[in-house]
């Protein structure tokens, strides 16, 4: 097996201040390997008090890193974009040890990890003011930006590089020093990362990560008047606790939160490139993708067709395996509950009248190995309408006519991602206009990308992140009333 220990870029410490750090209690979290169960390094488990002095540096970094030029600060990102991708194969072969993802997948993520350094850099230099017409003849209105301030980031295990960039990127474009709380699962992505920004010449303080115990650490973060914007990617129920507990000292706020994203496909849709979508998105990351296809919602006159053509390409598309194999593109999934989650949600379709066409178990490899599964005949009573099911599960559901897709669609308390097939530009602009979501992919499965703007609606959360609007979430508007006497 691959070991991490080899690896130049491995760090098993916190880093703040510009410094590698154990916890105070000398505590430490082991990480496994989804793929084998074994554990390929410990990381220290810190709290409240280390989340604390994390803070305090930043607050003392931000003075100077605020004053850089918006040019010196973007030199710095894409020095740290340079070494991301000079380093791909060692970041990604950490990645799948830590997380799963096959060695490809994980290559590309890193890839689309530095896209946001790259797109952040290139944005610190348009943080634009506006002069207004004022109201009265001798006076002039100036509305200028600034950076929020500290900023606290609290992580997710399924994108260890990407959700961290996305955040860092505009935080330190905007000019906000930040304190990164990594998913315990996957905290070396994260240190490894630190430490190519520390090479690439971010300030010591600038970027801090704060790995361990994430109520103690989101408590820190939320209860100083110092951190002034809390950023998260993560679960509904971890986000709306984050929100009530921001609410203290009335932080900014961005959240990313769960999905149950629909996939409609239409009777005028070309089905193979259809299924080819689908493949992309599903598949993604193994399913543990907060914007993969969670419901497959197809016309009636064309289901069978669609059911028939998913199968055969997920019959001979799809390896599963460890990620580090050649081959492989499904790894395990990231533990025993989301392989029990899986399951469930399969045993509850059944029960209630799904088809199960493939898989629909376990796979023979073992441990959090899921074989892919596809339903057909799914209905709105089962759990896996009503829930993410973040895993290998494609549920087939079938409707009648355009405003019943759009109805399905849109009954679900979530709205991040959702995606149709038509070629009727009508349609098009219809449905993409009917949806409650706030990314629509037409014709594709992918639409991640570091120029758009990504985020939800309703209960998938607050904000955007990427984009230029990812920046503004880091900036705070200022009015300056001149009075010229
Ligand atoms: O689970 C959500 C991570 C977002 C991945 C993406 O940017 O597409």
């Amino acid at each position: 097996m691959e070991s991490l220990q080899n690896s130049q870029l491995f760090r098993p410490f916190a880093y703040i201040d510009g410094n590698w750090v154990a916890a105070d209690s000398g505590e430490q979290i082991e990480v496994d390997n989804p793929a084998t169960g074994e554990t390929i390094g410990t990381i220290p488990r810190l709290g409240r008090a280390e989340t604390e002095r994390a803070i305090e540096a930043a607050e003392a970094a931000f003075p100077e890193w605020r004053a850089l030029t918006a040019q010196e600060r973007a030199d710095i990102l894409m020095k740290w974009y340079d070494l991301m991708l000079e380093h791909q194969d060692e970041l990604a072969l950490i990645m799948t040890l830590e997380q799963g993802k096959p060695l490809k997948e994980a290559a590309g993520e890193i890839v689309y990890a530095a896209s946001f350094l790259r797109w952040f850099a290139e944005e610190a230099r348009r943080i634009y003011g506006e002069t207004v017409p004022a109201a009265k003849g001798n006076q002039r209105i100036l509305v200028t930006k600034q950076p929020v301030g500290v900023v606290g980031a609290i992580t997710p295990w399924n994108f260890p590089a990407a959700m961290i960039t996305r955040k860092v990127g505009a935080a330190l474009a905007a000019g906000c020093p930040i304190v990164v709380k990594p998913a315990s699962q996957t905290p070396f992505t994260a240190t490894a990362m630190a430490l190519l920004a520390e090479r690439a010449g971010v300030p010591r303080g600038v970027f801090n990560v704060v790995p361990g115990q994430a109520s103690e650490i989101a408590a820190a973060l939320t209860e100083s008047p110092l951190v002034r914007k809390i950023t998260f990617t993560g679960s509904t129920e971890v986000g709306r606790s984050l929100m009530s507990q921001a609410s203290q000292h009335v932080q900014k706020i961005s959240l990313e939160l769960g999905g149950n994203a629909p996939f409609i496909v239409f009777e005028d849709a070309d089905l193979d490139a259809a299924v080819d979508g689908a493949m992309a998105s599903k598949f993604r990351n193994g399913g543990q993708t907060c914007v993969c296809v969670n419901r497959f919602l197809v016309q009636s006159s064309v289901v069978n067709a669609f059911c028939e053509k998913l199968a055969a390409a997920m019959n001979s598309e799809l390896r599963v395996g460890d990620g580090t194999q050649e081959g492989v593109n499904i790894g395990p999934l990231i533990d025993s509950d989301g392989v029990e989650k899986v399951s469930r949600h399969i045993d509850d379709a059944v029960e209630k009248g799904a088809e199960l066409l493939l898989g629909g178990h376990r796979h023979p490899l073992g441990g959090n190995f899921f074989t892919p599964t596809l339903v057909s005949n799914a209905n709105q009573d089962m759990l896996v309408a009503q829930e993410e099911t973040f895993g290998p599960l494609s549920a087939v559901f079938s409707f009648d006519d355009e405003e019943d897709a759009v109805a399905m669609a849109n009954d679900t308390p979530f709205g991040l991602a959702a995606y149709f097939y038509s070629k009727d530009l009508s349609r098009v602009w219809h449905v993409s206009e009917a949806l409650e979501y706030g990314i629509i992919g037409i014709n594709t499965g992918l639409i991640s990308n570091a120029a758009a703007p990504f985020g939800g609606v309703k209960e998938s959360g607050l904000g955007r992140e990427g984009g230029h609007q990812g920046l503004e979430e880091f900036l705070e508007t200022k009015y300056l009333c001149i009075d010229l006497g």
